[in-house]
């Protein structure tokens, strides 16, 4: 079922019209569903069925602190990149135990907070990186439950700045070196190893590339085994896709089901996923106000309130998001714009030549845009970044106010 649907012409996120939302709230605005929230988590959740797992939602797909209580109430955990994203997992009511720390360039104040706090487990991508685990967990009288981040050299087929396990790639530990370094990280006295973890790519969209990688791991995992090194949980990572335009992902119970069957006959081994985009891209929208229709001499231009700053990811990696109309008007002739915002960038566009029946006073709204929209906001042009809006049945609620002025130059100095 899709939350964000046309009732008589006018786009409803569950069951409130989206231009009632903008008439409160203005636009941009970011509008998320917590019912479509909750059944993508629900969805892992279930396909992994009785084998021993955890859910970890990776923060940094959308890490509002509306949507971060409402995957905490359903008892998830969390996949985190910093201390920041720490600090809202436990604002947002999130279970600490439930937490798993990855990424190339924790800092020793970032161990000590996620140690005081006592995480599940860090995810350790380097040598130097387990070294100071160690070290900063000696000094707080410690014991640091690790795992590697193995890079098992798979080719997740996706765009290659969000690629991950390939060699050249800056994540994890290489395949060839993991065994020497967990032998190195069993002598670390102040860690203790629990897990192993692994993390290939995002917007993946067949199941294939996750089974080698898991299948990789596994076979390490035998051979650590074999040197008394005991493997409590297995971490796959995030990356499963979502469709944007005509992509056809496997749905996340066929994903999480593939995954928990290569660990039939592994009872003990707990099956540990980190999906980001899967959850959360699908279940928010962009929305905008078309400010003028611009006929240039190739194109025609709608110049819209929402731009670069606002949703990245067009400009970033020319990623295809749609864009539709917030009221279906028949009566308004299809025409093909290029939609963009007032950024002063030529990279500054949401969509290209797409066909939509809209004036100057509209409303559009980007789909899919709940992961990777507001987390990669930025105040560029000095633009106040957009409020943002959970929608549960009949209710709104504004979970984050639009930013203000006086809070864009917060902590800067005049110079006399
Ligand atoms: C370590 C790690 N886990 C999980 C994710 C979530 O990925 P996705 O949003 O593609 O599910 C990412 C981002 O790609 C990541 O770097
Ligand atoms: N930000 C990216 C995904 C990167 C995933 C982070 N490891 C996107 O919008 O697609």
């Amino acid at each position: 079922m899709d939350f964000f649907t046309y009732q008589q012409q006018a786009l409803h996120a569950e069951s409130v019209p989206v231009s009632d939302i903008v008439t409160q709230y203005g636009t941009p605005c970011y509008i998320y569903s917590r019912a479509t929230i909750e059944r993508h988590w629900h969805a892992f959740d279930q396909a992994v069925g009785e084998h021993p797992h955890l859910i970890c939602y990776a923060v940094k797909a959308n890490s509002n602190l509306g949507v971060l209580s409402v995957l905490a109430a359903l008892g998830s955990g969390f996949d985190i990149v910093s201390g920041g994203e720490l600090a809202r997992v436990i604002e947002a009511g999130g279970d600490a135990s439930k937490v798993v720390f990855s990424g190339v360039g924790k800092t020793e104040q970032e161990i000590a907070y996620a140690l005081q706090l006592g995480i599940k487990c860090f995810n350790v991508e380097s040598i130097p990186e387990l070294d100071r685990i160690n070290k900063v967990a000696g000094e707080w009288g410690k014991v640091a439950p690790i795992s590697l981040r193995i890079n098992p050299d798979v080719d997740a087929q996706t765009h290659p700045y969000i690629s991950t396990g390939l060699k050249a790639n800056k994540f994890g530990i290489a395949y060839d070196q993991a065994l020497d370094t967990y032998l190195r990280a069993a002598t670390l006295p102040n860690l203790k190893i629990v897990g192993m973890d692994c993390h290939i790519g995002s917007q993946l969209t067949t199941v294939a590339p996750f089974v080698d990688a898991l299948d990789r791991l596994l076979a390490l995992i035998d051979q650590l085994a074999q040197h008394n090194i005991h493997i409590e949980h297995l971490d796959v990572g995030g990356g499963l896709g979502v469709t944007y335009k005509d992509e056809t992902p496997p749905h996340p119970d066929a994903y999480a089901k593939a995954m928990a069957a290569r660990l039939d006959g592994r009872s003990h081994l707990q099956l540990i996923l980190e999906p980001g985009r899967a959850i959360m891209a699908n279940a928010g929208i962009l929305v905008s106000k078309v400010e003028f229709i611009k006929q240039g001499e190739e194109k025609n231009f709608a110049i819209i309130d929402a731009a670069m700053n606002d949703l990245l990811r067009p400009a970033l990696y020319s990623a295809w998001m749609d864009i539709i109309p917030v009221e279906q008007h028949q009566d308004r002739p299809v025409a093909s714009y290029d939609v963009v915002g007032p950024v002063c960038e030529t990279g500054d566009f949401l969509g290209k030549d797409r066909q939509l029946a809209i004036a100057a006073g509209d409303l559009i709204a980007v789909r899919s845009a709940g992961a990777y929209g507001f987390s990669m906001a930025s105040n560029y042009n000095s633009r106040c970044r957009a409020a943002e809006i959970m929608v549960d049945g009949e209710r709104t609620i504004l979970v984050r106010e639009r930013e203000k002025l006086q809070e864009l130059w917060k902590g800067e100095h005049k110079v006399s």
